[in-house]
Formats: structure tokens, C-alpha cells, sequence
């Protein structure tokens, strides 16, 4: 009898399982998870004092297999998505993919296996896909995109008043504050940071002088420089990294998680559950601090008459005279101060691997490098002494070269998912329903031969004298993104880079130091949202000593 009791509240509880995910898979349950999981253990806690041990191990089973296999069952099975082709365990769980991001942390790769074997519409999760397809970069990304920012963005927490403006999914609110990202990068903005910028290139011309002596990892010294350009102009503080040859300490405990966060973050919910553990993110809280303070400061020492210096003094701005583009909270404002140097929760390091990548081409290419030089020294025949912005921005040649760069190593590997409408979209012969997480993965688009001539070859001409012939304009380029969600910093990025670059093509003669290859450089990359690269040792020889 009590045998037959226990198993009626087994079925029960079974029951109350397979309901539960009819209820919850009309939802957008991964940002309750936390709050899910922490409800889960209570009532486990809750029923163990109540029922005894037994009875709570074999209700918890038949509610939680029964919840399992009725989310599998409904996955495969019955999901709008089901006829999409794509791994049998993408289309149960993300932690397929989380599992494919652990194995080499190169995700991108394993994704470039996956179209090889399912093609160009691929079902990488239970509610995503991957598009390799043109057609699909204007409807998700372009201008009048009806996508939204998709679950992803939700892993710091979703409440648009507290978080930065690239975890804000709501559209409107996210177009409101963009106004006041945008006027830090004015044009006016902007040449108020361009001297600053070349100092920062200078002191970084200084340093390479000395790898006559010893090689240098230019993956780390272009992270010095990048980070040492986000000190000055995001906040108007000197980091110090390029002086020191040491990396800031605020941001040292960000970048030792990073590995761990690439592969997290492709289940959307886990670092939001994660993160709502207290003392979770320690990791970062030096980090944390160190923006806080460098906002308080600033409320401190705010003259509403000075124009603003820096990125973080334009959002406040907006703050202190009450605009609507202004961060809704104290909260999101220090959020919006952390994206300066990080995009979420991943180093921000874009123009840092942008400018190791172009370091690594100049290496390569040395015949592109002379061409390079050549038109720099035509563009200012007096040498270093005469560099003037003007000047550089005249040598279309080295915009050539970073974009060629961007394409062939974008800084954000797969790129930001988007959701569709409720109606959903279509792209060419395929309709994708509502509510589906949609991702056209950059790497493999801008490598792609059937749009790109000469696809994994070097060739900034390209983007120039070449354009028309290799029919570039129609190719799929969207290494800073596109639309609404773009990158606002696009512009900082390439003054940062044609600043630097343009200085150590004019100073120096750039090759591999003996025993590099560049290979690992090439090939190791890790997909961290954002790059992480393998070391690069360069050696950089005076010009006038060398050639
Ligand atoms: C070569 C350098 C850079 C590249 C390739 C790059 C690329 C991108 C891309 C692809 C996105 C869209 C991300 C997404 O869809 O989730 C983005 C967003 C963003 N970037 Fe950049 N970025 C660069 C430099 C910068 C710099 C220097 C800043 C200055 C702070 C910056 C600030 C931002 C911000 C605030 C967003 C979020 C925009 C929004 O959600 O409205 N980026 N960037």
C-alpha cells in the first residue's frame, strides 16, 4: 500500500515535471534560471525535512527526468526549429556547444566544421541557429533590422536601468542612450584624444626601439597600448602599461577569467546564474572598484563649463544635465564605464588583437610592408618628425591594410546573436520563426570563396586599387558590426590604429624574431567572445639603420 502511495506521488511529481516545461517554453526561462535553481534547492531542502530522505530523492528523480526528457522530447521533436539540420546535442542543449568551446576554446572552428557538415543554415543550439549566408547580414544587421539583441546579452542580468548600453536589449531604450556614446566620438571628441593618441604611439615607439636587444611580444605590447589609449581617452587616467611593461592590476584579474568565460558564456544562462552567486565575480572586483572610484572621482571634480576630455566624463555629462540619453542609474552608469575596457564580461581588447594582427601581416608580407612605407614616406618625406594626422588618414593604403586585417581576423570571432520578430524572417528560400537567436558567424563569412576572391589569402588591395576587379562591395564585411547595435568606437578604433601603425611603419623595418613562425600566432587563436592570441615575438629595427 505504502509502496503503491509512493509511487502515485512519483507519477505526480513526474506529471507536475512535464507541465512545468509546457508552462516555461512559452518563456524566456534562462534569465530566471538563478532564481529557478535557488527555489529547486529550498524546496529539496523543504521536502527532505518534511517527507524524509527516501521520499524527496525519488519526487526530485521523477520531476526532474520527467522535466529532462520532456524538454529533449519537445526539442527534437516538436520545436519550431525541428527540421533545421544541426548536431543532435546542439539541439538539445547548449552545453553542446559549451562542450565544443571547452575542447580548444576555438568554437569558431568547430562551428566551421559544423556548416561543412550540415551546411549554411545550421541549428548550433535548441532555439539558435548559425547563417553563412549574405542574404542574412542586412535582415539581422543592417539599419532597418527587425532582430533584437538576443538572450546573450541577458547574462549580466536584464533589467535595462541597471546594465551598460551593450547588454540593453530593449530597442528604444538602447537607441535613447546610444545618443550620449555617440557624442564621446563626435568628430570634435575626437581630435580632442588624437594628440593623446600619439603620445601613447610615441612612448610605444620608444619601447619597440629596445627589441633590438630583446624580441617582443607584440601581442602583449599592443594590449599595453590599446589599454593605455582606453586609460586616457575612456577615463582620462593613465594606466601606466606601457611604461611599466606591466598590465594594470585592475584589469589583470579580468583577463585571467577569460578562458573560462568563452566557454561559459555560450550557454546564455549559466554566467547569470553564476553571477547571482555572492562572491562569484571576485575575479573582476578590482575592476569593479576601480571604475566606481574613477566615477566618483569625477562626480567630485565635475566643471559643467570644461569640455569633456574623455569618454566617461560624456556619459556623465548626460548624467548631470538630466538628458534621456543619460545611464537610467548610478548602476548602469558604472556599467556603461566597465564597457569602455570591457564588453560585458570579455576584455574589450578589439583594437589590441587589430593592431597585433596587422603587426603580424607587416611580418609576413614584407614586399606590403615596403609598399606600405613607401607611401608613408611619399606622404611625409621629412620622416616621424613630420607625422601629422592629416597626412596618414591621406594614405588610404594603410586603411586598406587594417581592413584587410578586420576581415581576415576579426576582433569578435562569431559575432553578436540577434532574436527574430515574432513574425519571423526570411532569408532567401528559408523562413526562420519568431523568437529564434540568429548568428551569421563573421570569421567564416568574411573567408567565405564563394564572396571572397583569393578568400584566405592577404590582399588589402582589395579594399583599394582592386576593389572593382575583385568585386569586394558585394562581399559580407561587418567586423565593427552593423545597425543599430554597431560599434560606436569604430572611429576611435581607426585613429588608435592608423596612429600606431602608421608610427611604426615610419620607425621601424618589422620582422619575425629568429624561431617565430607567426603559426601559433595564425592559428591559435581563442574564441573568447572577443580574440585571445597566442604570443607574437617581433624584433623592430630603426629604418634609418636598416634600410
Ligand atoms: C578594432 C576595434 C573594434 C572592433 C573590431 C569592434 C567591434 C565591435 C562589434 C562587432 C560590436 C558589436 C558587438 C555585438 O554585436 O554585441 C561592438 C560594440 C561596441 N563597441 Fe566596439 N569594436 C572596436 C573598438 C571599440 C572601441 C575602441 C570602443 C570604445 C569604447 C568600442 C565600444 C563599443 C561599444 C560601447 C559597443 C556596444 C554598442 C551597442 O551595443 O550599442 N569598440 N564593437
Amino acid at each position: 500500500m505504502a509502496a503503491t502511495g509512493l509511487f502515485q506521488e512519483a507519477g505526480a511529481a513526474a506529471l507536475l515535471g512535464v507541465l512545468f516545461h509546457l508552462v516555461v517554453c512559452q518563456i524566456e526561462f534562462e534569465l530566471v534560471m538563478f532564481h529557478f535553481m535557488a527555489a529547486s534547492v529550498f524546496g529539496a531542502l523543504g521536502l527532505l525535512y518534511t517527507v524524509g530522505f527516501l521520499r524527496t530523492a525519488i519526487l526530485v528523480t521523477s520531476f526532474n527526468t520527467a522535466l529532462l526528457g520532456s524538454i529533449g522530447i519537445y526539442r527534437l521533436l516538436f520545436h519550431r526549429l525541428r527540421k533545421f539540420p544541426g548536431p543532435i546535442g546542439a539541439k538539445i542543449t547548449k552545453f553542446h556547444a559549451a562542450t565544443l568551446a571547452a575542447k580548444d576554446v576555438q568554437y569558431y572552428k568547430e562551428l566551421a566544421k559544423m556548416h561543412a557538415q550540415y551546411g549554411d543554415i545550421v541549428r548550433t543550439g535548441p532555439r539558435e541557429l548559425s547563417v553563412l549566408r549574405p542574404a542574412a547580414v542586412p535582415i539581422l544587421y543592417g539599419p532597418n533590422s527587425e532582430t533584437r539583441k538576443s538572450t546573450w546579452y541577458g547574462q549580466t542580468g536584464n533589467d535595462p536601468k541597471k546594465c551598460s548600453i551593450h547588454m540593453t536589449r530593449d530597442f528604444e531604450q538602447h537607441r535613447v542612450r546610444r545618443r550620449a556614446w555617440d557624442r564621446g566620438f563626435s568628430i570634435k571628441a575626437l581630435g580632442t584624444y588624437e594628440p593623446r593618441i600619439k603620445a601613447k604611439a610615441d612612448l610605444l615607439v620608444e619601447q619597440l626601439a629596445k627589441s633590438t636587444i630583446k624580441p617582443m611580444d607584440m601581442t602583449k605590447w599592443s594590449m599595453f597600448f590599446s589599454f593605455d589609449v582606453m586609460g586616457d581617452v575612456g577615463f582620462g587616467k593613465d594606466f601606466n602599461n606601457l611604461n611599466s611593461g606591466i598590465e594594470h592590476p585592475a584589469i589583470q584579474g579580468v583577463h585571467s577569467h577569460m578562458t573560462m568565460l568563452g566557454i561559459m558564456s555560450t550557454v546564455p544562462w549559466l554566467l547569470n546564474a553564476l553571477g547571482s552567486i555572492p562572491g562569484a565575480a571576485a575575479g573582476y572586483s578590482e575592476f569593479f572598484s576601480f571604475c566606481a572610484g574613477q566615477i566618483r572621482e569625477k562626480h567630485k571634480t565635475w566643471n559643467s563649463d570644461k569640455y569633456p576630455q574623455d569618454i566617461v566624463s560624456w556619459l556623465l555629462k548626460a548624467v548631470k544635465e538630466n538628458e534621456p540619453s543619460a545611464s537610467p542609474s548610478p548602476e548602469a552608469l558604472e556599467d556603461d564605464s566597465r564597457v569602455v575596457i570591457i564588453a560585458g564580461r570579455q576584455v574589450h581588447e578589439t583594437t589590441a588583437t587589430t593592431l597585433a594582427g596587422v603587426l603580424f601581416f607587416l611580418a609576413k608580407h614584407p614586399e606590403k610592408q615596403r609598399k606600405l612605407q613607401q607611401l608613408l614616406d611619399k606622404a611625409m618625406p621629412g620622416g616621424y618628425s613630420q607625422w601629422s594626422y592629416e597626412q596618414v588618414k591621406s594614405v588610404s593604403y594603410i586603411d586598406d591594410f587594417i581592413n584587410e586585417t578586420l576581415r581576415l581576423r576579426p576582433a569578435l570571432l562569431t559575432g553578436g546573436a540577434r532574436v527574430t520578430p515574432a513574425k519571423g524572417i526570411q532569408i532567401e528560400e528559408t523562413y526562420i520563426p519568431g523568437n529564434t537567436n540568429v548568428v551569421v558567424p563573421v570569421s567564416l563569412i568574411q573567408r567565405d570563396p564563394r564572396w571572397w576572391q583569393r578568400a584566405d589569402e592577404f590582399v588589402p588591395e582589395r579594399f583599394g586599387e582592386a576593389r572593382d576587379e575583385m568585386e569586394t562591395a558585394h562581399a559580407p564585411y561587418l567586423p565593427f558590426s552593423l545597425g543599430a547595435y554597431s560599434c560606436p568606437g569604430k572611429n576611435l578604433a581607426q585613429l588608435s590604429l592608423r596612429t600606431s601603425v602608421s608610427a611604426i611603419a615610419q620607425n621601424f623595418n618589422v620582422a619575425f624574431a629568429p624561431g617565430e613562425t607567426g603559426e601559433a600566432f595564425e592559428n591559435e587563436a581563442l574564441d573568447t567572445f572577443t580574440v585571445t592570441l597566442a604570443p607574437l615575438q617581433l624584433v623592430f629595427t630603426p629604418r634609418d639603420a636598416s634600410s
